[in-house]
């Protein structure tokens, strides 16, 4: 749908060809709120290392993953959610006209902070659960942290900001890496429940790495109500979307999205034999998110209306969004 970017452009000596990749970059995620993005700075062998302790820490039984439980309520926003715990139909209709019905997420998750995070600890599995985990999500933390600079530095020179503007809102490290397994579910479950409800993520931008699977959606035109399938192009691949905070700040879009039944396979229902199961799907979401104590004043147009509005900050902003999630 819409055309994978190289990254890699964004490094070119040649400052007409690394410019025109920004604005290609800005234009996307204008138009859709939504980009792909090819080598983005994380070696495959990290991100491949990512999926495999992902797919072995939820292949473990329920009372191992219990060890390690996301906390009761929404903040912190750490540690392992099962099948069934959150359910983010409940803030599907933040900022839009058109309610959505309340559907069940089926999908299990594991929530981590930055190390550097002032504000929060981890929540890491016990010592003898999976001894590799920490390891390897600490460190792919950290590949994703780098990554994010380079991509808001990128957005910012799109934008004809100064190049640091956005990177220096982002120094503090709120951000997290969520770790999601969709269990292979009968398609039937698919009418009246669903992966993962459709959203607006909170954040600055996410980064997604998913597999093969598909189902991942986009609502278009945004407001209608319409869900499009945004194709996999496989682990490597990057997709970035607009949060709700970029959007406030420089009016790209933050496009609602959901994970449902991928197109193709709602389609069999005319073409074919129908399968009954939907198999399992993993992703890794790394949502960047601004520094808590930022303001949420737009960046580019300062109009004498907004110089008279008191705007949220980030911090609260992000602890409105997620009340109501657990
Ligand atoms: O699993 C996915 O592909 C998307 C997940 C997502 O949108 C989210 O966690 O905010
Ligand atoms: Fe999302």
């Amino acid at each position: 749908m819409f055309e994978r970017l190289d990254f890699s452009n964004f490094y070119s000596t040649n400052t007409a060809e690394r410019e025109g990749f920004c604005r290609q970059l800005v234009s996307s995620l204008k138009q859709f709120g939504f980009a792909r993005l090819a080598n983005i700075g994380i070696p495959p062998s990290d991100i491949d290392g990512a999926f495999e302790t992902s797919r072995e820490f939820f292949q473990l039984p329920l009372d191992q993953k219990l060890k390690s439980p996301h906390p009761p309520t929404a903040t912190p926003h750490r540690g392992y959610s099962a099948f069934g715990i959150e359910n983010v139909s409940a803030v599907s209709n933040h900022g839009t006209s058109v309610p959505r019905p309340l559907l069940k997420d089926m999908k299990e998750s594991y929530d981590i902070g930055s190390p550097q995070d002032a504000l929060y600890g981890n929540i890491w599995p016990p010592p003898g659960v999976h001894d590799a985990f920490q390891p390897t999500f600490t460190s792919f933390f950290s590949s994703c942290y780098r990554a994010e600079l380079a991509i808001l530095e990128a957005i910012s020179v799109g934008l004809g900001l100064p190049r640091q503007t956005l990177s220096q809102l982002h120094s503090e490290q709120s951000n997290e890496l969520r770790l999601t397994h969709y269990p292979a579910v009968p398609r039937g479950e698919f009418s009246h429940s669903t992966r993962i409800a459709a959203h607006t993520d909170f954040g600055t931008i996410t980064l997604l790495f998913q597999d093969d699977v598909g189902g991942l959606q986009m609502e278009l035109p945004s407001g209608s109500g319409e869900f499009v399938d945004i194709e996999s192009g496989g682990r490597y691949e990057c997709i970035l979307n607009v949060g709700d905070c970029l959007q406030m700040w420089t009016g790209l879009c933050s496009a609602r999205h959901r994970v449902h039944l991928p197109s193709l396979l709602a389609q069999e229902d005319q073409t074919g034999p129908m399968q009954d199961t939907v198999a399992e799907r993993f992703s890794i979401a790394y949502f960047a998110k601004p520094n808590r104590a930022a303001s949420l004043r737009p960046l580019l147009h300062d109009t004498a209306k907004a110089k008279d509005v008191s705007f949220m900050t980030a911090g609260e902003f992000q602890h409105m969004r997620i009340s109501g999630t657990y």
